[in-house]
């Protein structure tokens, strides 16, 4: 009997839907795999911003990661929010005992609307515990910056940066370009330990209904990899997932409204000439 696969989302809730553990559920469920959740803090969030963080306490994740280990064979997980350094060890913990694999780390740092999601003391645990046992970390340009102390700028500093966090010992990387400065294109640049790199690009399409992009743009990487795509493959897919999800807004909220996790299942991803991906190997 054919399993559906099985994938974890170690992360934080957002009570607005839109991003974190929320979105991540919603983005495995449109791309056909059973998605498991770890809660590591409550956020009371909306499009406005967060107004309050409630992170777990390293038992209550501890718990939540034994369940989620003795019960279901996970293909692929991806991290999200984990807040704190305890946080974070327990995460590593559960990675080796139950012996995980196609581990995607989002490493977030900051909310859109400027909150901590992760804090200071703890960035150092992510770059030395967490990273090593990444096959794919997915930083958006801020958080490469935090990781490597280099301001991008250019393809050559994006480049060198992606360099020095393969430094860290995660086996890829990809640094998304949604805070790039470039108005005509969103370009995610993929580099892996031999060498390799893959420039995705696609139309940047104008609109404020972003929370949430980066979540849901690793819960896709993660899906795919569960259904057992080779990771170029998985973040091509990806980079579709969200263009779609950003081309079909849903005018919710006051703010900074989620993306539309329905659309690329609902086909609106080929209707349109601006959801071209290009890839340049
Ligand atoms: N305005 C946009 N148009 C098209 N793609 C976008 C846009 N903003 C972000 N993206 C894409 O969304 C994904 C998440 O990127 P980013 O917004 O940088 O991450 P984060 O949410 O972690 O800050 C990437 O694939 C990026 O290229
Ligand atoms: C609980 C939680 N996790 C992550 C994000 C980052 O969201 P984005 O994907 O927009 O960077 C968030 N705002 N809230």
């Amino acid at each position: 009997m054919k399993k559906t696969p099985q994938t974890l989302t170690i992360a934080g809730s957002d009570s607005g839907g839109g991003a974190g553990i929320q979105a991540d559920l919603k983005t495995f469920q449109e791309l056909d795999v059973y998605g498991t959740s770890v809660i590591t803090a409550v956020t009371a969030q909306n499009t406005t911003g967060v107004s309050a963080i409630y992170p777990m306490s390293p038992q209550a994740v501890q718990m939540q990661l034994g369940a989620v280990g003795s019960d279901f064979e996970l293909a692929a997980l991806k991290t999200g929010m984990l807040f704190n350094s305890e946080i974070i060890k327990e995460a590593v913990a559960a990675i080796r005992k139950f012996g995980w694999e196609n581990i995607v780390v989002d490493p977030v740092m900051m909310a859109k609307g400027g909150a901590d999601l992760l804090q200071q003391e703890a960035v150092d645990a992510l770059k030395t515990q967490l990273l090593p046992l990444a096959l794919l970390v997915t930083p958006n340009i801020p958080e490469a910056e935090a990781l490597t102390g280099i301001t991008i700028t250019s393809a050559a500093s994006r480049r060198y940066a992606a360099e020095q966090i393969l430094g860290l010992g995660a086996k890829a990387v990809v640094i998304k370009g949604g805070h790039a400065v470039n108005a005509e294109y969103a370009e995610d640049y993929f580099l892996q330990t031999n060498g390799e790199s893959v420039l995705y690009r696609s139309v940047r399409i104008v609109t404020d209904q972003t929370h949430g992009t980066g979540c849901t743009f690793a819960a896709a990487v993660t899906a795919e990899l569960a259904k057992g795509q080779q990771l170029k493959d998985a973040i091509f897919t990806a980079k579709q997932f969200i263009q779609a999800a950003l081309s079909e807004p849903l005018n919710i909220g006051k703010g900074h409204g989620p993306t539309n996790h329905a659309a690329y299942k609902a086909g609106m991803l080929g209707k349109k000439e601006v959801n071209k991906i290009e890839v340049f190997q």
